[in-house]
């Protein structure tokens, strides 16, 4: 899994903090990213150990992580989370902006379904405002006038480009994913709107109040904000 932003250390306190919250019979949304990896990780040990629990993943890398570390795994359609664990690339007053693994539009489903929202960071995460930029994920046959969109709404589309591969990053569905630069965000809530409402746009990564509690790691500490 891919890792960005603080330490290792920081990551895995904020995750394995965060996984002491499910407790039996629980349906835990299994987010995406290295940071959820650790929570992950932390409650596939717990299985193991006889805790009895169901995982709906948010990407096929999560799905995968989740089936290697033997959790049960279910559906939206047959089960709703009581709690979701995910991480964020960026957190401002507990908005949040996600999608650095192009995984944001399954994360928003199930991390909106989930009972409790917990987010899981390390301090490198933290801004006073939402500045970092925001990916769109967009059909294919979308992404220019998606472009151009976003353009009048102020912002600098960029498409995201795969590592080992020619060409564009393509997501767990099928499509594209524009970065797209705003600079510090006065109003994510309104930006968010906006965003939705372009045709094309399958899902943003503005999660605007939606999460109900941050888990914050650090080289010594977890803190935790309530929402
Ligand atoms: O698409 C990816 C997700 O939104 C991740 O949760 C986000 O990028 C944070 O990942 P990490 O914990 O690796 O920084």
């Amino acid at each position: 899994m891919k890792s960005t932003g603080g330490s290792d250390a920081a990551k895995r306190r904020a995750g394995e903090a965060a996984a002491e919250q499910v407790v039996d019979g629980m349906v835990v949304g299994l987010g995406t990213g290295s940071t959820t990896a650790y929570a992950i990780r932390a409650l596939g040990r717990a299985v193991e150990a006889g805790l009895d629990i169901r995982g709906i993943p948010t990407s096929f890398q999560s799905r995968a992580l989740a089936r290697e570390v033997g959790i049960p795994l279910t559906t939206l359609d047959d089960a709703t989370p009581d709690v979701a664990i995910d991480g964020a690339d960026q957190v401002a007053d507990g908005d949040l902006v996600k999608g650095g693994g192009a995984a944001h539009a399954r994360e928003k489903v199930v991390d909106a379904a989930a009972d409790r929202f917990l987010v899981v960071a390390d301090e490198s995460k933290r801004a006073d405002r939402l500045d970092h930029s925001i990916p769109v994920e967009v059909l294919p046959a979308a992404a220019t006038t998606v472009e151009a969109a976003v353009r009048d709404l102020g912002g600098d589309p960029t498409l995201r480009l795969a590592e080992r591969k020619d060409g564009p990053v393509v997501t767990d569905n099928g499509n594209l994913v524009l970065d797209c630069a705003f600079g510090a965000l006065d109003a994510p809530g309104d930006l968010a709107t906006r965003l939705s409402a372009l045709p094309g746009c399958v899902e943003h990564g503005l999660f605007v109040g939606l999460a109900d509690e941050l888990y914050v790691g650090d080289d010594e500490d977890v803190t935790v904000e309530r929402y």
